[in-house]
Formats: structure tokens, sequence, C-alpha cells
């Protein structure tokens, strides 16, 4: 692997830099594989999940580093959203929001760069049920995958919008929390991926940093006074991290504030203009490139009145019939055109201010489509840790599971009507017995196409929907 020279030459005198290290540990081929567990689904079955664990990532509660890289396409519990495949550094964001958020109580969170989803099931998993989290990502096809991820991961406090970061500014001072993981030069993952060393070049950076500095600019206003700011890249260019701190405190009123690692490899530095930053360097912990800073917003936002369209709720008879479907505590019922959907209650004033603002790709758990007095249920509900335990349950085996998984025909012995799909006790997926045949409802888009491997570990890494920082 061949690192770029005019990279290395921007990276001397910078803290942490260790030209030599740095090199050999891009050389050695050496790679680093982690996910971070779901608390809202536990896997209690035999094995657990069975996967190679090497020892807990530092940073953070629920990640674990792996052996190997094993074959995640294959694993049915990938797909029910029990463990998402993220970066180790970038878990380091779970620090910045415990010191400086108060996490039980309500919050109002926006990830403004959140696809694939890496930030954003992390960001739900450490909030309460009664927060909000706007996971917003302004290109279509990845709002897409985004949808499909924070679906799988399963919390009904989540909304997905499609929006340039110019249209945050119609939500001045609304949210409490806002995360910027900035589209970057991507220096920081080149270990894993040599191929984007050559889409790399310092005007490259040049580029990215004009486009950090225009997304926050853009984000700012929608913070509310005295929100907290948590700001990453993937890129080691001081011009993509200490210069943007520089920027925002020359630009806007704000404040830096320190974070404490539990990880002596994790390097503190302090901008020119004296903001605290932290970087990851592969030569120095296990996980790959990472920036991250958090900011306290000083100046004032005032919250505009919006002008809003009132959300459509459902009766309390059509409510209660949905109660056999999913354990409703806490959550509204509402309508948006033929299907049902639930939404924390408390935050169903929130939901129709954004509504008024954003594009928005999905909200909540969609429960399915009421036809006469019965629910043709939807993905979403399956997936949810709230589904009813009253929904009857189908165990599949490994082989069914992946048969399920790819959208093919079941021979079951099950008892007809509606059916939980489930895998070492965690639901994949729909089935609707009839008695005849079973009809498998897992979304085609969703459905797993590549072949099976081979048995055994998968050093190399089979091709797969879903990994990202
Ligand atoms: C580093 S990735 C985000 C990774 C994600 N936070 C995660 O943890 O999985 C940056 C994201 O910013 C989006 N992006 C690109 N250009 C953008 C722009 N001008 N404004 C906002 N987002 C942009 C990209 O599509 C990409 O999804």
């Amino acid at each position: 692997m061949q690192l770029p020279e005019p990279l290395l030459q921007s990276l001397e005198g910078v803290p942490g830099f260790d030209r030599d290290a740095f090199v050999s540990v891009h050389q050695s081929g050496a790679q680093v594989t982690s996910v971070r567990f779901n608390p809202a689904k536990p896997v209690s079955g035999t094995g657990g999940h069975g996967l190679p664990l090497a020892g807990a990532v530092p940073w953070t509660q629920h990640g674990y580093y792996l052996e190997h890289r094993p074959s995640f396409t294959f694993d049915p519990l990938f797909h029910a959203g029990t463990y998402y495949v993220q970066e180790a550094s970038s878990m380091f964001l779970e620090q910045a929001l415990l010191q400086h958020a108060e996490v039980t109580q309500p919050l109002r969170v926006l990830d403004l760069c959140a696809a694939p989803g890496g930030k954003s099931t992390h960001l739900q998993s450490l909030i309460s049920e009664g927060s909000l989290l706007v996971s917003n990502e302004v290109i279509k096809a990845r709002a897409a995958i985004l949808t499909e991820n924070l679906t799988k991961w399963g919390g009904s406090n989540v909304v997905v919008s499609n929006n340039d970061p110019a249209h945050f500014a119609r939500l001045e001072g609304f949210f409490d929390v806002l995360v910027v993981d900035a589209p970057c030069s991507g220096s920081g993952l080149f270990r894993r991926d040599p191929e984007a060393i050559g889409e790399w070049s310092p005007s490259a950076v040049q580029l990215c940093q004009g486009r950090q500095q225009r997304i926050l600019a853009d984000a700012w206003p929608a913070l509310r006074q005295d929100g907290l700011l948590l700001y990453s890249t993937c890129s080691y260019s001081p011009e993509e991290d200490e210069s943007i701190l520089d920027w925002l405190m020359e630009t806007f009123d704000c404040e830096s504030l320190p974070l404490q690692r539990p990880d002596a490899g994790i390097v503190e530095i302090r901008s020119p203009r004296g903001a605290w930053g932290y970087r990851f360097y592969p030569d120095k912990i296990k996980g790959e490139g990472f920036f991250l800073a958090a900011i306290r917003k000083r100046d004032a936002a005032t919250a505009p009145r919006h002008k809003v369209k009132s959300l459509e709720m459902l009766s309390q008879k059509e409510s209660a019939a949905l109660h056999r479907w999913m354990d409703g505590d806490g959550l509204r019922f509402l309508r948006h055109g033929q299907r049902v959907f639930a939404f924390p209650e408390d935050a169903v004033s929130d939901l129709v201010i954004l509504q008024s603002a954003l594009y928005l790709q999905s909200a909540g758990t969609v429960l399915g489509e009421p036809i006469r007095d019965k629910l043709v249920p939807d993905p979403a509900l399956a997936l949810s840790p709230r589904v009813s335990e009253e929904v009857l349950r189908c165990p599949l085996d490994y082989d069914n599971a992946i048969r399920f998984l790819q959208r093919q025909d079941l021979s079951l012995d099950a008892p007809k009507g509606w059916q939980l799909a489930t895998f070492a006790g965690v639901a994949l997926g729909w089935m609707n017995v009839l008695p005849n045949r079973v009809n498998n409802y897992y979304p085609r888009e969703w459905r797993i196409r590549a072949q099976a491997p081979s048995p055994g570990p998968d050093p190399a890494g089979a091709p797969e929907g879903t990994f990202e920082k």
C-alpha cells in the first residue's frame, strides 16, 4: 500500500503522527473488525450470537472486536438488527454524548449526515424512549439504506429525512444535539479501503473543507442555545479537523468541550485557537483513523412559530385493535395514507413540526395497512422490539432462516395466519401461512442476493449490504 506522499508530509508535526508506525500499520495488511450490539434486541439462545468475539471496545458499552471477519450476509441475526457492523473508533461518539448531554432527559437529536446509519443506530441506543432522533441523509439512494438499517434496528423514536442541510434553517433552535459526521477526504479508512487512496489529493481536502463549513453553517441555526454539536470526520488532514474547529470558534459564539478518554492511545489535541479534539490513529489504537470534537453553542436561537399541518390520530377503538399487534405503552397510533404507524406520545407535536419543514422518508414504526377489521402487517412491525407477545411466532432453523431472508418458498408445518419468522428467538419478518402454502413477506429489496459462502469463517469478508463507519 503506497500512501500519498503529500498526505504524509502534511501530517508532519501533527500531534500523535508517527510516520514510521503509521506507514507500517498501513503496510501490515492487518484488518480490525468490530460490531456494536443492539441493547433493545438481546439474543439469549444457545451460543448467543455465535460471533467470534475478541474483547470489548474500551470506549463504548456494547461494542466488541471480532477475531476475524465472518460472513455477515449469511448471519440471520445481522438482518434481524441485533448488531451493527461498525468501525471501532467511530464508537467514541458515545463518550461525547454521555459526557456532555443529559441522555436520561427527552432530547431532540439531529444526525445530519447519517447514511448508512452507524452513528444513528448508536445514538438511538443511547437516548431515552421519549427522545427523538432525526436521521437525515441528503442523497436519496443512501437515505433508503439508512431507512432499512434503522427499521431493522427497531426504535420507534426515529424519523428519517432526506433533506439538504440548508433546509434545517426552518427549524431554528429545535435540536438539543447536532451530530455532523461530515463527508470528508477519507484518509482514515485507507487501511481498510486501499482503493480510496487513488481518489485522495490535496485539492480534494480543500474541497471537503469548504463543504464541511457550508454544512455546519447551514445546520447551526437548528441547534438551540447551549445545545451540543458533535463534529467528526474520518480524515487525518488538519484542514478538515483542527481548522474546522477554529473556523467554528471564529464564526460562531461557542465553547469547545474536553472529553475524558478511556484509552491512552486516543490523542488529545488543542487547535491553534485552543479547541479540544480527539485523533485516532491505527498505530495507536485498535481501530481506523477518526477525529471527533464536542462544541457547546452559546449564541441564542429563537424558536420560530411554525405553520403546521396536523396529523391524523386513530380513534380509541381503532387504537385498541392495534394493541393486539404492538405494545403501545407511551406510543400514539397515527395514520399516514393507507398505513398506520406508532410514534412516541410525547414527541407527536415535534413530528407535526418536522413534517411541515422537511421531506420525511419514514417516522416511527409502521404497523401496516388496515383492511376492513384486519391488519396487513408491515416489515417494520416485525422488526420492532415492541411487537406484541400475542403474535404467533414460528421458530426457523438456520437453513430455513436463510431461505426466508432470500425470499424463497418455505414448506413448514405451522398454524394458519400471520406468523413472525424467528431465528434464535429474534424476529426476521412476516410469513402468512395458508392451507396449501406459506407466503413469504420478506421485503424484496432487502433479500439476500449473494451466493452462500463455503462453510467456515471467511477472513476476506463476503459481499454484504451494510458496512460502514
Ligand atoms: C461520513 S458519511 C456518514 C456516515 C454515517 N454518519 C455513519 O455513521 O454511518 C457522510 C455522509 O454525508 C453525506 N453527504 C455528502 N455530501 C453532503 C452534503 N453536501 N451535505 C450533507 N451531507 C452530505 C454523504 O452522502 C454521506 O452519507
